[in-house]
C-alpha cells in the first residue's frame, strides 16, 4: 500500500520504517529538514535498536521522506504522528497536531482516492471528534466520510525497544465508524498479523484514544505503586526487589513494571498522566488515585537525594550521575529523573558531572554549565560521590572504576550497580 507518515520522530520514524520493511511504500513528511535528509540517504535520525538497519535497506527506496504534505494525495493511508505535548497546566496541547490536520486537509483536496487518515498520535478522548475530522475538514472542504475516512490507532512502542515492540505488538488497536476503515488497517497490517499472533482489538474512536491512555496511567500507576511499597520496605530495613520478585508471581499482578527507584520519565507517561488528568478534572471528575501516582514519582529523586546527603555533604564535592536518559537505550532526556537529581544536587552546592553512553549531548542542552565525561570510569574518578538514574547495562560492570573515587559512596535509584568490598553502596529502595 502506499502509506504517508506526518511527523518523523520517535513513533513517525519506526512506524514508517517497520512499514517499509513489511512491504508497504512509506514517506515520511516532516518539517525538520535535517530529519529527511536523513532518511532520504538512509541514516535512522534517531537511536533506536534495529532501526539503523531498517532505514539503511529501506531509506531512499521503499521508505522515503520529504517536507511537503502534498506526497499525501497518493497515499491509500496516512498516519498523523505529530506531537501532543501538554501546556502549563498539565491540558493536551493539540495545537501542532491540529494544525498538521489541517495542512493536510488541504493536501487531500487534490487526493484521487478517498485515503484512510489514522491518528497515531496520543489524544484525549473526543480530540479526534472535535478537534481533527473538523480540521481536516476545514483543510479540505470537505467532510469526513467524502473525501477521506478517519481511524484511531494508537501507539504502545517503548523508546529503546521499539523496532521490536512494533514488530512483535501484544495487540494493536483499531478505532473506527466503518467497516470500511477496520478493513484498510487489516490489510494494512496483514504482512505483521501473518508474522506474529497478535490480538486486534476493533473499537470506537473515543474508546481507542482512552485505552492509550488507560494504557500508560495503569503502567505509570504500577511503578509508582511498587515505588510506595519501596520506600515503606526501606523504612523496615526490607528488600523491596525481593518483595518484587514474590508478588510477581501471582498472575495477577505479572511480573514486570515492578522495578522500583527514581521513578518514570520519559516523553509519554509525566505527560499522558497530567493530560488524563487535566482532562478528567475538566469532565468534573477528580482523579484522586492519578495525583497520588505522579506525587509519588515527583518524590523520588528527592528521597534518591536524601540518602546520599546521609553519607556526605555533597557542598562543594564533585558528584557523579552515572545516567542521563530517562531509561536505558535511548538517546531521550524528556523528563528524565536524572534532571530533577542534576537540580537537586546544583542546589546543595556540588560540582556535577554526567556521563550517558548516548545522551550525554541531549542533556547538555538542558545543563550547558555541568561537566560531561566520557565513560563512566572518567565521570568517577575523583569523584566523592555517585548517583545513579539509568539502567544502564554497563553500569553492572562497574567494578575497580570505583577504586578512583575520592570517596566511594555509591546511592543506586535502578538496582543495576553490583555492590561490593569498598565501596559505600545504597540503594534507594533496598
Ligand atoms: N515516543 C514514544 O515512545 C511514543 C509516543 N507516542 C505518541 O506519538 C506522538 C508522537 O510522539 P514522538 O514520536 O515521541 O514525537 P517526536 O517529538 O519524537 O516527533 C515528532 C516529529 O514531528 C515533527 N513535526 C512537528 N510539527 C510538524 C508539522 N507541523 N508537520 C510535520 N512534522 C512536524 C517534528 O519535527 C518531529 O520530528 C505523540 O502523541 C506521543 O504521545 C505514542 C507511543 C509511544
Ligand atoms: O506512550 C508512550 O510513549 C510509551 O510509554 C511507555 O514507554 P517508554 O516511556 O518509552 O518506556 P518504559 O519502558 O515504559 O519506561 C518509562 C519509565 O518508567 C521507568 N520504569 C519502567 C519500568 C519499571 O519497572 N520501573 C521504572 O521505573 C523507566 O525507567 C522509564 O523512566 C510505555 O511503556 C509504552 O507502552 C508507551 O507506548
Amino acid at each position: 500500500m502506499q502509506v504517508t507518515v506526518i511527523g518523523s520522530g520517535y513513533v513517525g520514524t519506526t512506524l514508517a520504517a517497520c512499514l517499509a520493511d513489511l512491504g508497504h511504500d512509506v514517506t515520511n513528511v516532516d518539517i525538520d529538514e535535517e530529519i529527511v535528509a536523513a532518511i532520504e540517504s538512509g541514516v535512522a535520525p534517531i537511536h533506536e535498536a534495529g532501526l539503523d538497519e531498517l532505514v539503511a535497506e529501506h531509506g531512499g527506496e521503499r521508505l522515503r521522506a520529504t517536507t511537503d504534505y502534498d506526497v499525501a494525495t497518493r497515499a491509500n493511508v496516512v498516519f498523523i504522528a505529530l506531537p501532543t505535548p501538554t501546556d502549563a497546566e498539565g491540558r493536551i496541547d493539540t495545537s501542532i497536531i491540529t494544525a498538521g490536520a489541517e495542512q493536510l486537509g488541504a493536501a487531500l483536496a487534490e487526493s484521487e482516492e478517498r485515503p484512510l487518515v489514522v491518528v497515531k498520535s496520543t489524544v484525549v478522548p473526543g480530540t479526534t471528534e472535535n478537534e481533527l475530522i473538523p480540521a481536516l475538514e476545514r483543510g479540505s472542504g470537505s467532510t469526513v466520510g467524502e473525501a477521506f475516512d478517519v481511524a484511531v490507532n494508537p501507539e504502545f512502542l517503548r523508546e529503546g525497544t521499539a523496532v521490536s515492540d512494533f514488530l512483535h505488538p501484544d495487540k494493536v488497536v483499531f478505532g473506527a465508524q466503518h467497516a470500511r476503515a477496520y478493513e484498510t488497517l487489516n490489510e494494512l497490517y496483514a504482512p505483521l498479523f501473518e508474522r506474529t499472533d497478535t490480538a486486534v482489538v476493533r473499537t470506537g474512536i473515543r474508546e481507542a484514544e482512552m485505552i492509550k491512555y488507560a494504557n500508560n496511567a495503569f503502567l505509570a500507576s504500577k511503578i509508582s505503586l511498587i515505588n510506595e511499597l519501596g520506600n515503606i520496605c526501606k523504612e523496615f530495613g526490607v528488600d523491596a526487589y525481593e518483595v518484587a520478585d514474590a508478588i510477581g508471581l501471582d498472575d495477577r499482578i505479572g511480573p514486570q513494571f515492578l522495578r522500583s527507584g527514581v521513578g518514570w520519565g520519559g516523553s509519554c507517561f509525566p505527560k499522558d498522566v497530567a493530560a488524563l488528568i487535566a482532562a478528567a478534572r475538566d469532565a468534573g471528575y477528580d482523579p484522586e488515585l492519578l495525583d497520588a501516582v505522579v506525587g509519588v514519582n515527583d518524590r523520588q529523586p528527592e528521597r534518591l537525594l536524601s540518602i546520599l546527603d546521609d553519607h556526605v555533604d555533597v557542598n562543594g564535592e564533585r558528584v557523579a550521575v552515572l545516567g542521563l536518559a530517562f531509561k536505558s537505550g535511548t538517546d531521550d532526556i524528556r523528563s528524565s529523573r536524572a534532571i530533577p537529581t542534576i537540580e537537586g544536587l546544583l542546589e546543595r552546592g556540588a560540582t556535577v558531572v554526567g556521563y550517558d553512553p548516548v545522551a550525554t549531548e541531549n542533556m547538555r542542552a538542558e545543563f550547558p554549565d555541568i561537566e560531561y565525561a566520557s565513560s563512566a570510569a572518567d565521570a568517577l574518578s575523583g569523584a566523592t560521590a555517585a548517583v545513579v538514574v539509568t539502567d544502564w547495562d554497563e553500569f553492572a560492570a562497574l567494578d575497580e572504576e570505583f577504586d578512583a573515587m575520592a570517596r566511594p559512596v555509591v546511592v543506586d535509584g535502578r538496582r543495576i550497580v553490583e555492590p561490593r568490598a569498598g565501596i559505600e553502596y545504597e540503594g534507594l529502595t533496598w
